[in-house]
C-alpha cells in the first residue's frame, strides 16, 4: 500500500474526498486489495459460477421487413423475462461507440485535479458530477468504479457544461440513441395497450443522462465489485459496454434455454451492439410486467474497463403508477403511485442492495 494510506481514513480522504478515485489509489501502484474495497463472501463474484447469455443479439432492422412481429415478439419476451437484451443495427453509428470509449479514456486518463473539480460538492455545473463507488458514505464495502454523470436540459448547456474530453460525443451519442429508444417505448407501451404521443413518450423519458464509467484494473477481481448488486431506477438504460466483459444479470425466475432462477448469466461483449435493460420505472408503470433486471459488473486484472451509459427515466416531478390499461387486465395493482423524485431520492440515498429500490413503491 502507498505510504500513507494505510489505515481506512487516509484512504477515503484520498479517493473519495479528495478525489483521487481508485484510479488514482490504482496508480499508486497496488499489489494488493485495500481492506475497505474487500467485499464480503456473499457479494463477491465467482466467475466459474456463471454462464453466458449466448443468444444472439436482437437485430432492430428486422423491424423495417417480414420479420416485424417476430422482433416484436423478442423485444417483449426480453423485456418480461430478463429485463435484459443486446441490440445490433440499432442506427447508432459504430464509429461513434468507439469514439465514446476512447473519450472515456482521455477523460479518466487525465490527472485527479482535471477531474476532481466536478465533485459534486465543487462542481462548476449542477448537471456534471464526478465521483467513485455508489453512497461511499455509507457502503460497508467500496465499489471499484469512479465515474462522471451528465445530465441532459438541451444541447446549448451540454456543450458548455460537460468536460469537454467528451461532450461532443456523449451528446451526439444520446441524440442518435433517441430513435432507437422511442421505437423500443412504442413496442413494450403498444403490447400494454398504451398509444404513445409525444407527451406520454416526455412522461416516461423526460429525463436523461449520460455516464462514463471507469473499472480500473484490480489486483484481485475476486474479492471485490465493479458495481455491486443492483436494478437502475428508470425507464429503459441503454449500455456500452467495451470488449473486456464482466456485466452479469441475475435470473429472477427459470427462463428456458438461459438459465435457472437465481442464477447469474453474463451478457458478453458483443462488437457494435449496445445493451438495453429495464429500469424500476418501466416495472412499476408496467405494474410488473417487465422486470427491472438486477445486475452487477466484476473487476478486471488485465485492462481496465469501460462502459458508458444512458439513463432514461421520467422527470422528478412525475408522478409514476402501473398504467391503468394493466391494472384493468390484471384486476389489481402492484405498486402504489410514487412522485418520481421521491423515488430518486430513496434510490440514491441508499446502498445498491438488489432490487431492493422497489420497494419503496410496493403496496
Ligand atoms: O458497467 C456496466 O456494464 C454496467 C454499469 C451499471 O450497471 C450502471 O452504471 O448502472
Ligand atoms: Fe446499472
Amino acid at each position: 500500500m502507498a505510504p500513507g494510506l494505510d489505515d481506512g481514513s487516509s484512504l477515503f480522504n484520498f479517493v473519495v474526498r479528495d478525489g483521487n478515485g481508485v484510479k488514482g489509489m490504482v496508480d499508486l501502484g497496488l499489489s494488493t486489495v485495500p481492506k475497505p474495497y474487500v467485499q464480503p463472501p456473499k457479494e463477491r463474484i465467482d466467475k466459474r459460477m456463471a454462464t453466458r447469455h449466448e443468444g444472439a443479439p436482437i437485430d432492430l432492422s428486422r423491424l423495417d421487413g417480414p420479420d416485424h412481429d417476430e422482433v416484436v415478439k423478442e423485444i417483449v419476451m426480453a423485456a418480461e423475462t430478463l429485463g435484459f437484451f443486446q441490440l445490433v443495427n440499432h442506427g447508432v453509428p459504430v464509429d461513434l461507440l468507439e469514439s465514446l470509449k476512447d473519450a472515456a479514456h482521455d477523460f479518466f486518463g487525465q490527472p485527479s485535479e482535471k477531474k476532481a473539480v466536478y465533485r459534486k460538492e465543487v462542481s462548476p455545473s449542477p448537471l456534471v458530477k464526478y465521483g467513485t463507488s455508489f453512497v461511499p458514505e455509507k457502503e460497508k464495502a467500496l465499489e471499484w468504479k469512479d465515474y462522471i454523470s451528465m445530465i441532459y436540459t438541451n444541447d446549448a448547456e451540454a456543450l458548455q457544461q460537460w468536460p469537454k474530453e467528451c461532450r461532443e460525443v456523449a451528446l451526439e451519442y444520446l441524440k442518435t440513441s433517441m430513435t432507437m429508444v422511442r421505437r423500443l417505448l412504442e413496442i413494450l407501451m403498444g403490447n400494454l395497450g398504451v398509444e404513445l404521443d409525444d407527451t406520454k413518450i416526455d412522461g416516461l423519458i423526460g429525463m436523461k443522462m449520460v455516464n462514463m464509467n471507469f473499472y480500473p484494473t484490480c489486483p484481485d477481481p475476486d474479492l471485490t465489485v465493479g458495481v455491486g448488486r443492483h436494478s437502475d431506477m428508470g425507464t429503459l438504460t441503454i449500455l456500452l459496454q467495451d470488449g473486456i466483459g464482466g456485466l452479469y444479470v441475475k435470473v429472477a425466475e427459470e427462463i428456458a434455454n438461459i438459465g435457472k432462477k437465481g442464477e447469474w448469466v453474463e451478457i458478453p461483449p458483443v462488437p457494435g451492439a449496445l445493451v438495453i435493460n429495464i429500469g424500476d420505472a418501466l416495472q412499476i408503470l408496467s405494474n410488473g410486467k417487465y422486470k427491472s433486471a438486477e445486475h452487477r459488473v466484476r473487476t478486471t486484472s488485465t485492462k481496465s474497463r469501460v462502459s458508458v451509459p444512458i439513463f432514461t427515466s421520467p422527470r422528478p416531478s412525475e408522478k409514476i403508477a402501473p398504467l391503468p390499461q394493466v391494472v384493468e387486465k390484471d384486476g389489481m395493482t402492484y405498486y402504489r403511485e410514487v412522485i418520481f423524485g421521491d423515488y430518486m431520492r430513496n434510490f440514491f440515498g441508499n446502498v445498491h442492495d438488489g432490487k431492493k429500490s422497489l420497494e419503496f413503491a410496493q403496496i
